[in-house]
């Protein structure tokens, strides 16, 4: 992980008037408004007021999920070194060159024979250990091999040592067994060529995840280089003039610490993003807009800011998008979340290079509404840039534990820690079970603790009634289930159906 440090917290306080001022007078020329110049058809406004949030129209999440993935065009492919490839997503499929295994291979340690001997006494005419080259056996002898050696020409099975005695040398020195239990036939413990991997077999596809046991795979079929999607570079930038560093000791009147910063930072790394810390930026637009300007010199696909996204007259995230990029959505009908902002910077290439685009997401400052749509709209464009062909959370249904107020108006994402559990009304002892989703306490998107231990968001649709405890309600995962609490069974209990 790259960590780029860039605060942008600059003296600077000018406001929009004297913005536009300048810019009118042609006195501004930083990337910034060269790219205003250079807008397209849906391009950005220098001049005019921007749009009141207010005026945005108040879109679905699934629609806003639709826009931003629309919008998001995977990176391009390059060349990753096997170990390095570890979690990215193949742009390639990937073939054997030849079959696995290469050679009639023993699965035991054991003798070579041909199967057709039977029991009897033999002589051990050599060793056919893993690595050396096969020997030639004649009928009425065996070899020793090894697990993994090359079956000998002519032997067409092994006998496992279990099923054997050693005896002692005959009068010319050499080695000799007794089979005490014969090859069920030829084939008997021996893996045959290409029983594993058949040559010019497909072994990984384009947008398979590359994880330990892929690398494996490369490594077995001699893949050593493979095309892999680039993973995004993500920057995070927090907003806010009450808003300072966690380092703070102690705080002043009104202020807060940063948490949205460092959780977004983790969350971006999580994905194995490359992440920049932009820092915290003060209200002012030209604070704002120095901030934006260091995310397009440091070539980030994503940018994240936080806070100054609703209605405040300090609220200067919007207004800022509108005047620099492609503003796609400003409202969306969710809690939490509301005031999701989403954009598109395109800077176009120069020399012959391909113009970049910059996806922004303008996350709400409370804690929660920022690590909600992050994970329902930022993840999956970072997933669709790093070449994921199903980007979205998985969705699961469980079972409710209490009774759940909804909201009238918002389909709410309420925060649960999904647990394995035997059903309801089964007997004890009984085998199987099913989801259960336990809430967080208090939901309020201020609430951070709402989002501890949490594991999946409930989706609860907006209507005027409470949900009764017990009710099946559908829930996408937003973290890995493996530390989920899950009630202790024996290994290897099979149900009685
Ligand atoms: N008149 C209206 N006011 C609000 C509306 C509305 O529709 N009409 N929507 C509310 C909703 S919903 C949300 S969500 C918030 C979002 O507001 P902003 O995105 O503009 O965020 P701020 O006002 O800057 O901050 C909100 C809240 O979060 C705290 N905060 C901000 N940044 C951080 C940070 N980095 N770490 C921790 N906490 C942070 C901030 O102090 C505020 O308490 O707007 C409602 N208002
Ligand atoms: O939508 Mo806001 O995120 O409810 O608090």
């Amino acid at each position: 992980m790259a960590v780029l440090e860039c605060s942008c917290n600059s003296e600077d306080t000018r406001d929009i008037e004297q913005l536009e001022a300048r810019s009118a007078s042609g006195a501004l020329r930083s990337s910034v408004e060269l790219l205003l110049l250079s807008k397209g058809p849906r391009g950005v406004r220098m001049d005019g007021p921007a749009t009141p949030s207010a005026l945005y129209r108040m879109i679905s999440i699934p629609e806003a999920q639709e826009i931003v993935l629309r919008e998001t065009i995977p990176l391009p492919a390059v060349p990753m070194g096997l170990a390095e490839g570890h979690n990215y997503i193949l742009a390639q499929n990937v073939l054997a060159p030849e079959p696995v295994p290469p050679f009639p291979a023993s699965i035991k340690d054991g003798y070579a024979v041909v199967s057709s001997d039977g029991v009897g006494e033999f002589e051990v005419a050599f060793e056919a250990l893993a690595g050396s080259p096969p020997g030639k056996l004649q009928p009425g002898t065996v070899a020793y091999i090894g697990t993994g050696g090359a079956l000998p020409e002519g032997a067409d099975a092994v006998v496992q040592i279990e099923n054997t005695d050693t005896l002692p040398p005959g009068p010319d020195g050499k080695k000799r067994v007794r089979i005490n239990k014969a090859a069920r036939g030829p084939g008997d413990d021996v893996r045959a060529v290409g029983s594993d991997i058949r040559a010019g077999q497909v072994v990984l596809q384009t947008g398979d995840l590359v994880g330990a046991a892929e690398v494996g795979l490369l490594a077995t079929v001699g893949a050593t280089v493979v095309q892999v999607h680039s993973k995004p570079h993500v920057a995070v930038l927090s907003t806010g003039d009450e808003v300072v560093e966690p380092t703070t000791k102690t705080l002043g009147p009104g202020q807060i610490r940063d948490a949205n910063r460092a959780m977004l930072l983790a969350a971006a790394c999580g994905t194995g993003a490359q992440v920049t810390d932009l820092g915290i930026a003060r209200d002012t637009v030209g604070q704002l807009e120095a901030c934006l300007e260091r995310a397009i010199q440091a070539k980030v696909d994503v940018l994240i800011t936080t806070g100054g996204v609703s209605m405040g007259d300090r609220d200067f995230v919007k207004p800022l998008l509108e005047r620099h990029a492609t503003v796609h959505f400003g409202k969306v009908k969710m809690k939490p979340g509301k005031p999701l902002t989403f954009a598109t910077l395109d800077t176009p290439g120069s020399g012959g290079r391909p113009s970049r685009r910059m996806l922004v997401f303008g996350l709400p400052g409370n804690p929660v509404s920022s690590i909600v749509t992050f994970n329902l709209t930022v993840l999956p464009a970072i997933r669709r840039l790093a070449g994921w062909k199903e980007p979205g959370l998985r969705r699961v249904h469980a079972r409710t534990t209490a009774a759940i107020k909804l909201d009238p108006e918002r389909p709410e994402y309420h925060r649960v820690t999904l647990h394995w559990a035997r059903p309801r009304d089964a007997p004890e002892g009984h085998v199987g079970g099913e989801l259960v989703a336990v809430g967080t306490g208090g939901q309020i998107s201020s609430r951070l603790l709402s989002m501890r231990s949490a594991n999946a968001l409930l989706e609860l649709p907006a209507a005027e009634k409470t949900l009764p405890a017990g009710s099946v309600v559908s829930a996408l995962l937003i973290s890995d289930l493996s530390g989920m609490p899950v009630p202790q069974t024996p290994a290897g209990t099979i149900s009685a159906s």
